[in-house]
């Protein structure tokens, strides 16, 4: 299968999901994010989801961060859709979120960070079982992989099955180390 079916697939499955099934696969989610060791982790770089898009919803994830790990720095992307570039802004409680054309919440100002990542969690829209992810097609990640210094890349998956290896790989492709499901977390 082609990523571009795949992620027409994946994309499809999402808005049929009902809202108590969406709501049970991100307890899940945080239930399995809860489960990584973050004892070297000093900063996470994590996206704020579309939800009426049915994205896994990272507010859980970044609420338990605050709570039970309030020393770790959150790092939140803004996208340049004209370089497909995304800059990392710190994520505080003064931080103003603002809605962008595509209806992602992002920063309005604040700092910015360049330093070392220690942890990105990627969204994903479907996996292969080698760490291939497919996500919305425009490379905005790859290109964040090949201009920053990050040490771990974990994707977050609704769908919990891995596709076979993808045939289809560019030399721009950056492979996940893991990804979690709802079912469990692949490392790859
Ligand atoms: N929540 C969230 N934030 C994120 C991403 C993401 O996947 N999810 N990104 C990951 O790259 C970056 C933004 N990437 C994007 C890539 C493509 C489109 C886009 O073309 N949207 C079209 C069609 C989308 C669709 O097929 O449903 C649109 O909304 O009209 C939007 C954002 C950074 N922030
Ligand atoms: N570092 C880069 N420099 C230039 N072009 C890049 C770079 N990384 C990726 N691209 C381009 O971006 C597009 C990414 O498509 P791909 O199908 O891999 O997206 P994807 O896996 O869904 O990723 P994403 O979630 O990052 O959008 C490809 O056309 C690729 O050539």
């Amino acid at each position: 299968m082609l990523k571009a079916e795949i992620r027409k697939q994946a994309l499809k499955n999402r808005t049929l999901l009902s809202d108590s099934a969406f709501e049970r696969l991100n307890h899940q989610l945080l239930v399995n994010f809860q489960k990584l060791d973050l004892g070297e982790v000093k900063t996470i770089h994590i996206f704020i989801p579309i939800l009426e898009k049915r994205e896994p919803d990272t507010f859980l994830l970044i609420n338990w961060l605050k709570s039970n790990h309030p020393s770790i720095k959150i790092l939140i992307p803004k996208s340049d859709f004209e370089t497909f570039e995304m800059i990392s802004y710190v994520f505080t409680e003064e931080t103003v979120l603002k809605k962008n054309k595509y209806n992602i919440l992002e920063p309005e100002g604040g700092e910015v960070y360049t330093g070392t990542i220690d942890l990105v969690i990627v969204p994903l829209l479907a996996f292969d079982e080698v760490g291939n992810r497919v996500g919305y097609g425009k490379g905005f990640y790859d290109r964040f992989f090949a201009h920053n210094k990050v040490n771990k890349k974990i994707g977050l998956c609704l769908e919990s099955s891995p596709y076979p290896k993808f045939m289809e790989t560019s030399k721009f492709d950056v492979k996940l180390d893991a990804c979690i499901t709802p079912d469990k977390t692949f490392f790859f």
